[in-house]
């Protein structure tokens, strides 16, 4: 436990207000598409519209808004941190025909800087799942290089090493 409170002090966590006007045709738009979220933890309070779905088992399951219930998801960055033991969780919004819908979503993570590696303890005896990062060059990546989508760490390895610049041997 203190192994990750020291990883979120002077963290660089942000706060967004999503907004969401009725849309017409809700069967063929979404207010945010299927995705996982990058930065390591998602505190999400949904109002009384409701829209927010997790994937899980094969299916989507909306999550029922609550006024005294924040939703908190796992996101990419956190799941690196625990070597996989924990998994990132895909979910999207729906958007209502009839209502405007707002969400406020805050995004918890490290430092830029920050190295993102699992505690020695718990990868004794396994394998690391995920080489070491910082999650500024996962930021950059989702930001500017590629939509955060399902398979974030998936696209994220392959680009950061083949973006990282070559020690001459
Ligand atoms: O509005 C919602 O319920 C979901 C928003 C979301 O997933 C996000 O902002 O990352
Ligand atoms: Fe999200």
């Amino acid at each position: 436990r203190s192994h990750y409170r020291k990883i979120f002090e002077d963290g660089t966590c942000i706060m967004r207000c999503n907004y969401y006007p009725p849309c017409k045709n809700p069967d063929v738009t979404f207010g945010t598409g299927p995705h996982c979220d990058p930065n390591s933890i998602t505190i999400l309070h949904q109002d009384q519209v409701g829209g927010l779905e997790i994937f899980t088992a094969g299916k989507w399951f909306a999550v029922p808004p609550r006024q005294d219930v924040f939703a908190i998801n796992i996101g990419d960055t956190f799941m690196a941190f625990c070597n996989g033991r924990y998994r990132s969780c895909i979910h999207r919004s729906l958007v209502n025909e009839e209502r405007e819908r707002r969400s406020l979503v805050y995004f918890v993570s490290p430092k830029e800087d920050m190295v993102v590696r699992p505690p020695e303890d718990l990868v004794l005896g396994s394998n690391r799942v995920y080489p070491d990062f910082t999650w500024s060059s996962l930021l950059d990546f989702t930001n500017n290089h590629r939509r955060t989508d399902l398979q974030n760490l998936q696209n994220f390895f392959p680009w950061l090493l083949s973006s990282q610049p070559k020690v001459p041997t």
